[in-house]
């Protein structure tokens, strides 16, 4: 058996926050509030839980929180119209458009009307570029915070070999650049994978980001991986967990943020902290 380390992402959280409560403090002595405003659609549960926890964090920190909530039958020319809005909203450094969407509204089309500037979740096609080419103007939240993380405990990904799990655009693709950049070798799989378990168990640094509660155990992980568990499920007494049995895999593991607690907080100290970088630019003009 393995001595096992939580990735505390709550504890990493609280200790990044001290600096950005002062890079906060140091901009409103220029006169200047960090501003977020974020755009939830209809009530998905995981989007649900980002927004309350954001708030919270962005409360706690001195940042301008601003919550826009459509019902889920809000058409995609109001949507645009608010998008635009923000846009041009010199008090608002950076929003986000939650995802998922409902269905008849056009993803890429309201992905494609954020100012990429403002685009803190770095979807926009421009920065999604700059991400794979290098020197990314914004940085996906998720991602990002994963890295901080992993950062945080010393795992180094040079030459190591990594697995991701799910390959959406919000998660598995920007986790698979940002660890390619830090000289990882990135194995991207999906659903249409053969022979899931056996490619995961090669991992050292193992990634899940589906959406399926509990669905990895210990066939896909090998002796000592360190496991990132994303997901922001329910089992099937309601209760938050992610798509990682960590009780199952907890003796196999080096490593394994637990849901709750591990890479939800990252995320939000992530977003903020780009935020809070883009009003750091704005007050030096
Ligand atoms: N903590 C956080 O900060 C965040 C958490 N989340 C959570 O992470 C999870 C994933 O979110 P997201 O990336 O948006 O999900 P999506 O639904 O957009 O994508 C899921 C991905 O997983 C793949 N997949 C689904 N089932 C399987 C399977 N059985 N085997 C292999 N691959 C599979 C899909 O494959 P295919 O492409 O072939 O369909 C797809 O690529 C969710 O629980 C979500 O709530 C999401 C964002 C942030
Ligand atoms: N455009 C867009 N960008 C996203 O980054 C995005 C999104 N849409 N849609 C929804 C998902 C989900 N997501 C979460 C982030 C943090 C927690 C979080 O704070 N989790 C806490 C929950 C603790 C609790 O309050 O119970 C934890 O894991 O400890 C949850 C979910 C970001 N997402
Ligand atoms: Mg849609």
């Amino acid at each position: 058996m393995n001595e096992m380390e939580i990735l505390d992402g709550k504890k990493v959280a609280s200790a990044l926050d001290e600096k950005m409560t002062d890079r906060v403090a140091n901009l409103k002595k220029q006169n200047i509030t960090p501003g977020l405003a974020v755009i939830l659609v209809g009530d998905n549960k995981a989007s649900s839980i980002y927004v309350r926890n954001k708030k919270r964090r962005a409360e706690k920190l001195g940042i301008n929180f601003q919550l826009i909530h459509f019902d889920a039958s809000v058409t995609e020319n109001e949507l645009l119209e608010k998008i635009d809005q923000l846009n041009h909203d010199d008090s608002i450094d950076g929003f986000i458009v939650q995802l998922p969407l409902p269905d008849h509204i056009d993803e890429d089309k309201v992905i494609d009307a954020i100012d990429s500037k403002k685009d803190v979740d770095g979807f926009a096609p421009n920065n999604v570029g700059s991400l794979w080419i290098g020197e990314p103007h914004t940085l996906p939240a998720t991602a990002s915070g994963i890295l901080m993380m992993l950062d945080f405990y010393n795992v180094d990904l040079d030459g190591k070999n990594v697995v991701i799990i799910g390959r959406s655009n919000i998660v598995g693709k920007p986790v698979a650049a940002m660890m390619l950049a830090k000289n990882a070798t990135v194995t991207i799989t999906h659903s249409h994978t053969k022979n899931l378990s056996e490619i995961a168990k090669r991992a050292d640094v193992l990634v899940v980001a589906i959406g399926q509660a509990k669905f990895v155990n210990k066939d896909f992980v090998k002796d000592g991986a360190v496991v990132v568990d994303v997901g922001m499920d329910h089992d099937e007494n309601g209760k938050l967990c992610g798509d990682v049995d960590f009780d199952n895999v907890k003796d196999t593991v080096s490593m394994i943020s637990p849901v709750p607690g591990g890479v939800g907080p990252m995320t939000i100290t992530a977003l903020v902290d780009q935020v809070i970088t883009l009003a750091e630019g704005r007050a030096n003009g």
